[in-house]
């Protein structure tokens, strides 16, 4: 077995989700066509809680920066004008969503609302997250080492929070010390991996990233993150010159950790 040693200085172990702890296919075949499916739905029945009116806010404000965008969809502000008005809004919220999702984008905006729409579904049982077999007893090995482990994912908090309190692994939701999202910044841009550090309280190379996206570790490299590649069924296919310069892992077991037995 090909086996990647943790320097020393690492406390830290910063898990992407998709991809990583959890098939792609998981994701893309289960999670996002249950949004597709049931938005229109979603949206008649909690139209006018609190909670939709802000999630269709942050879409409206995020549809007003995309407007330069080919194919973007905008989504007016209500003029008051009773039943008609709240379908017409209904139906432009339902072709924005749709539209994010045609390109798999992570805006704050899209991630909220799927997280909101996740819930009932997690929360009922209908739906169980599926982690990749070695991930368990790989971070609960890592945290009897004393390493922390945090989740940086695209997928809103509460999102991240479904599916570790949902899995088929049962509740693992207390084998993560903590979880970021892109509120404090998009994976592949540096900054944010320097806020994820200070927001731990210690330095970011004191961090060890793992992720399938070879975008976000270049960023968190760019920070003085230490970094490392996963590479999983179903994951897209790395170039020869990002084999060649990246540490790449295919199960979390290829990890060593000098502090370990
Ligand atoms: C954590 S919820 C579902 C995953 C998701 O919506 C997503 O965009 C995953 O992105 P990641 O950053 O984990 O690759
Ligand atoms: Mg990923």
């Amino acid at each position: 077995m090909v086996v990647l040693s943790v320097p020393a200085e690492v406390t830290v172990i910063l898990l992407d989700i998709e991809g990583t702890t959890t098939p792609i296919a998981f994701v893309k075949d289960i999670l996002f066509p249950y949004v597709k499916e049931n938005v229109k739905e979603y949206l008649q029945t909690h139209w006018e809680e609190e909670e939709c009116q802000q999630d269709v806010s942050l879409l409206r404000k995020q549809a007003e920066e995309d407007a330069h965008l080919e194919g973007a969809v905008p989504i007016p502000a209500a003029s008051g004008n009773g039943v008609d008005d709240a379908q017409q809004m209904i139906q432009a919220v339902v072709d924005n969503v749709c539209w994010q999702m045609s390109l798999d984008r992570k805006t704050t905006a899209l991630k909220q609302l799927q997280g909101h729409m996740w819930r009932a579904a997690f929360t009922a049982g209908r739906v169980k997250a599926e982690f990749f077999a070695d991930v368990v007893p790989a971070v609960r090995k890592w945290r009897e080492a004393g390493i922390k482990v945090y989740i940086y994912s695209s997928g809103s908090v509460e999102a991240q929070k479904l599916l570790f309190g949902h899995s088929t692994e049962g509740d693992i939701l207390e084998l993560v010390d903590g979880h970021f999202d892109t509120k404090i910044g998009h994976k592949v841009e540096s900054e944010s991996y320097r806020k994820i550090a200070d927001s731990i309280g210690c330095s970011t190379n004191n961090i060890l990233f793992l992720t399938d996206v070879t975008l976000e570790a270049s960023a968190a490299e760019e920070a003085n993150v230490h970094v490392a590649v996963v590479v999983r069924p179903g994951n897209a296919g790395l170039t020869d010159d990002e084999k060649t310069y990246y540490s790449l892992i295919t199960s979390f077991s290829e990890l060593y950790l000098p502090s370990s037995t």
